[in-house]
């Protein structure tokens, strides 16, 4: 199957480096909602910054065990968003939202994915993060040879994905999307406009080469 790899830029904070991503060719867009993270913004701010979006690129809410009240605020504020549930939450925890979400596994050894991904039947994708303190965006590798090829949901591969290492995580994986935040970055919450164009100009290079050994 020639597949275009999709690809979502997260941790957006400034207007001009949504542009730059969408510049490069995101399909996503992701505006970190948990309080703690260094690359924080308001639901406010969020939906201010999803605004610029172009018709077919796609906003999504990355939450961290939010409230029902803070999910609601985020889906209200955030029509078009696709939710990222990246903490504890269980499925009926997410399902309450009624919206499509991705739900984030953090990967490490003896993680049963398949299990996982039964659990979350309805996540729209798995997305598959290193375990790190904090619940996520730690720019570390996880082992891909952890990811079985029966997972039972579509797979966002992401944690300390970078244009060095994304051509080898697509060939090996072959996800359905890839996400990056640390690895376009100039510092935390400040993309890198260079390398967020390199980072997708990999994942195309990925792509041909799949279509390539498929010809
Ligand atoms: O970006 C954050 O600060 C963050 C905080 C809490 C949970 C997830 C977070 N980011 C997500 O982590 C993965 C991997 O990011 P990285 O490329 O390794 O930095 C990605 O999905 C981010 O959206």
């Amino acid at each position: 199957m020639n597949q275009r790899t999709r690809i979502k830029i997260c941790g957006i904070t400034r207007e001009a480096d949504v542009d730059a991503a969408v510049e490069a060719g995101a399909d996503a867009i992701g505006f970190v909602l948990y309080p703690k993270s260094a690359r924080h913004v308001s639901i406010a701010r969020a939906a201010e910054l999803a605004r610029r979006l172009p018709p077919f690129v796609m906003p999504v809410a990355l939450l961290v065990n939010a409230s029902d009240a803070e999910v609601a605020d985020a889906t209200a504020a955030l029509p078009t968003a696709l939710l990222q549930f990246h903490g504890d939450e269980t499925a009926a925890d997410c399902e309450r939202a009624r919206r499509p979400y991705l739900r984030a596994g953090r990967m490490a050894r003896g993680f049963d994915l398949v299990d996982f991904a039964r659990q979350f039947s309805s996540a729209q994708a798995i997305l598959l993060d290193a375990h790190v303190e904090g619940y996520g965006g730690g720019g570390k590798v996880f082992d891909w040879s952890l990811i079985p090829a029966n997972v039972p949901r579509p797979v966002v591969l992401s944690g300390g994905l970078h244009a060095g290492n994304v051509i080898e995580g697509i060939l090996q994986v072959r996800p359905w999307a890839v996400d990056v935040s640390s690895g376009v970055e100039a510092a935390k919450g400040i993309k890198d406009a260079d390398l967020m164009r390199r980072f997708c100009e990999a994942v195309r290079e990925a792509d041909a080469r799949i279509a390539d050994s498929e010809t």
